[in-house]
């Protein structure tokens, strides 16, 4: 891999390689794109095949972050970090604290919280040595498990998305197929039964599935079975790709809107739901959720604002269909230009305020 040819090509700012004998500490910091401010991302910890596999998905996972952070309207950039290793095996206190402090030596370039493979409490063990992280104990003044967050999101997204496709954002009596009932989507059940919706649910976990069965009524499928039940909307909360060659042809859901992210196995089929007239949610800004709520941190987290902040998701959503319209293009295409529009606006605007800042330091 030609790494400099490479951040090239895509704009990558920096790329920061953080090794720590002692600990066992093998973590890259990708810091993609910071023009509307620092960047935030999680943490991801995972046995990666070689050191090249890991580089690749470090740079993949900032810059959907500049995306993800940008459509969700907060000034923040993106920014990614992997571990090398076994979350279940490699970890330790000194590994977390070594990390941390490489992010205090990036001085708030960087800002980190959890992803894959990481907890609240790595989150806190980093913190013993920056500030520069998110997603710590509520005990510290934080905002703890994101999931009930992000599920109130995509709920808002969902209602957005119903607006687009049945001209009614109202859910009551609508049919929702929910593939995964897990923490997300379980919180996201709650919403849709609260307002009348009707739930079909699947997952591997038979736990789950009964859970949402005896709470809210839902009714039970097999796994397979999920993408062609009659229903509305479809949910994907569980993989990635499950909108795919296979799948398409069997869904009977006018709206896609869920919390899984990656959902399109590649961009074809995001050109495919257009052509069929299925509206599709872009995953990444229906499931910001989660960073708007870490984010709120930065300011001293306040669950109420960040609750308010995530209910713009609806706006959010709405938007990305406006420009889908506007521009006669796949929401997923939409989505990928509200957000580089904002980037390139402030861009703009910055370096206009850069060129008015050196002209007063010329005349001094
Ligand atoms: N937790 C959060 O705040 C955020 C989550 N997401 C994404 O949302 C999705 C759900 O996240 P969580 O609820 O936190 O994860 P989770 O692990 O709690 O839930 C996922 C559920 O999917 C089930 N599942 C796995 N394979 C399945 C299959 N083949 N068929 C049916 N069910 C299957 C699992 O048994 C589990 O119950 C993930 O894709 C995640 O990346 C995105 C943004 C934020
Ligand atoms: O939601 C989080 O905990 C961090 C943000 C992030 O990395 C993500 O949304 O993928």
């Amino acid at each position: 891999m030609q790494i400099f040819t490479y951040m090239e090509k895509y704009d990558y700012e920096q790329l920061v390689f953080c090794q720590d004998e002692q600990s066992g500490l093998k973590a890259i910091i990708a810091i993609h794109d910071t023009t509307l401010g620092p960047a935030l991302g999680g943490t991801r910890m995972w046995t990666y095949d070689s050191e090249e596999a890991a580089i690749e998905d470090a740079l993949r996972l900032a810059k959907g972050m500049t995306y993800k952070n940008a459509a969700a309207g907060l000034n923040l950039g993106g920014g990614k970090t992997v571990i090398i290793g076994d979350p279940k095996k490699d970890k330790n206190e000194a590994m977390f604290r070594a990390f941390g402090r490489y992010i205090q030596g990036l001085n708030g370039r960087y800002i980190t919280a959890e992803d894959v493979g990481t907890t609240v409490q790595d989150m806190d063990t980093i913190h013993l040595e920056t500030d520069y992280v998110t997603g710590i104990s509520p005990a510290f003044g934080s905002s703890g498990n994101p999931s009930p967050v992000t599920a109130y999101g995509v709920y808002r997204g969902m209602k957005a998305a119903a607006k687009e496709g049945f001209g009614t954002d109202s859910l009551e009596g609508k049919t929702v197929a929910v593939q995964g009932v897990g923490n997300v989507a379980y919180n996201l059940c709650r919403h849709l039964h609260e307002e009348g919706a009707n739930l079909i649910v699947t997952d591997i976990n038979k736990e789950a599935v009964n859970r949402a069965v005896e709470e809210f009524g839902a009714k039970a499928v097999d796994t397979e079975e999920i993408y062609s039940v009659d229903c509305d909307i479809y949910a994907p909360c569980a993989l990635g790709a499950t909108i795919n060659d296979e799948t398409i042809p069997q869904l009977k859901a006018k709206v896609i809107a869920g919390a899984a992210n990656n959902q399109l196995k590649s961009t074809k089929h995001g050109d495919i739901l257009h052509e069929k007239g299925i509206v599709y949610t872009p995953d990444y800004v229906i499931n910001a959720g989660g960073v708007i709520n870490v984010a709120d941190e930065l300011n001293g987290y306040n669950k109420e604002r960040a609750m308010k902040r995530v209910e713009t998701i609806y706006d959010n959503v709405a938007k990305v269909f406006d420009i889908s319209k506007r521009d006669n293009i796949p929401t997923y295409l939409a989505a990928d230009r509200m957000a580089e529009e904002r980037i390139e606006i402030m861009r703009k605007s910055r370096s206009q305020f850069l060129q008015n800042g050196n002209h007063t330091l010329s005349r001094r």
